[in-house]
């Protein structure tokens, strides 16, 4: 952490009201592990019935059993690998059978590595955009096509990276697909709102989690580095991402569809801006400096 973090500690708190999500239901893909678990956390703290997807069962139980034990609100484990749009269905269909239809669906779940490009085989490709784009496209058509059908009114919220915008070296497949999540949620924001359905994006910038750090900086060598270029000197929590989740799934956020949020401690300005390194300059260089600028005459 960097001196200056101090002044931004994060709030871990559930932020929204009690019962915010009352009588709701939401359904989180990755929710037995990291971002995922901490979604699912504040939702159910909030009153909603949850149900979580994703390939381990073994994960998605025992999370929703801690969850639950501590809320008091049912989380509901599914087995789902979201690249199988059938295994999809069958998601779907078992919670219709549990809990019926969602009123908040979260596509958090990815998969992502380091790796330079030219080491990618077509599978590693496959592997990263089955995961992200055509998982989030079978999740959102399966639920979107049911509700519509059932006239029912939803937030879809995907969960992407902030280099979906600018794309970036050595994580290619997962900055394509995440980059094609945007755009399916942006198109979607405008055709699907005359059903009652809402579409949001969030941008989380580097938050630890064992999946995320495991595959992204499998030695802890650039840590020290990435923290260095967040302007709030510190890295962000699972729970500063839940709660903006909450919010913008939430009744108070009714008038928001097709926003992508960026929350990432100042990151991604702080690595964009052309001029940025200048903070490394003294207050005695600068005095240097400005003498020089100030004597320059003519061009
Ligand atoms: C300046 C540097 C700063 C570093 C900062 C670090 C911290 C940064 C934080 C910011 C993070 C920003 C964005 C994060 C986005 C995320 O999505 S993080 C979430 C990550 N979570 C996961 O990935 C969880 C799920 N992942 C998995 O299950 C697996 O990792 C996998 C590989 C995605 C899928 O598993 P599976 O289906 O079992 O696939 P496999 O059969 O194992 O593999 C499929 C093909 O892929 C090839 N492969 C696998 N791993 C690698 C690798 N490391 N390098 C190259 N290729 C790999 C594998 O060989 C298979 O291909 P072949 O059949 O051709 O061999
Ligand atoms: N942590 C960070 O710094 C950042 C994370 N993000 C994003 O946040 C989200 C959560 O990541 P994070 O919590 O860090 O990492 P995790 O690895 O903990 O979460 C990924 C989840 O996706 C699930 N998943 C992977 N493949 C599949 C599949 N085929 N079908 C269904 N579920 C699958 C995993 O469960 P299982 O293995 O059981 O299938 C896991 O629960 C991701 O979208 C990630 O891109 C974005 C920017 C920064």
């Amino acid at each position: 952490q960097l001196v200056q973090s101090t002044f931004f500690p994060p709030a871990e708190g559930v932020m929204l009201p009690t019962g915010s999500f009352s009588n709701r239901v939401a359904f989180i893909t990755g929710g037995g592990t990291g971002l995922g678990r901490a979604m699912t956390s504040t939702l159910s703290q909030l009153g909603a019935q949850c149900v979580i997807a994703s390939r381990k069962l073994d994960v998605l139980q025992q999370t929703a059993e801690e969850i639950s034990s501590q809320t008091g609100n049912k989380v509901h484990a599914v087995e789902c690998d979201v690249r199988d749009p059938q295994a999809v269905a069958r998601c779907v269909e078992r919670m219709e059978t549990l809990t019926g239809l969602p009123d908040v669906i979260i596509n958090n779940a990815a998969g992502n590595f380091v790796c330079p490009s030219e080491r990618l085989s077509p599978n590693a490709w496959r592997s990263i955009t089955d995961i992200v784009l055509n998982g989030t496209a079978f999740v959102t058509l399966e639920l979107g096509k049911r509700l519509i059908q059932s006239r029912k009114g939803a937030s879809f919220l995907a969960i992407t990276t902030i280099y979906a915008e600018s794309g970036s070296g050595f994580v290619v497949p997962s900055a394509s697909a995440k980059a094609g999540v945007e755009a399916l949620y942006k198109s979607l924001a405008a055709e699907w709102g005359r059903y009652g359905h809402r579409f949001n994006i969030i941008q989380p910038g580097p938050i630890r989690t064992k999946g995320a750090f495991s595959r992204l900086d499998p030695t802890g060598a650039f840590e020290k580095a990435m923290i260095s270029r967040i302007p709030t000197g510190r890295l962000g929590k699972p729970a500063e991402i839940a709660n903006l989740a909450a919010f913008v799934s939430s009744d108070y956020a009714t008038w928001m569809s097709g926003a992508v949020i960026r929350l990432d401690g100042g990151e991604y300005v702080s690595m964009a801006g052309e001029f940025n390194e200048l903070r490394r300059v003294t207050p005695d260089q600068w005095k240097m400096m400005e003498a020089m600028i100030r004597n320059t005459r003519g061009s």
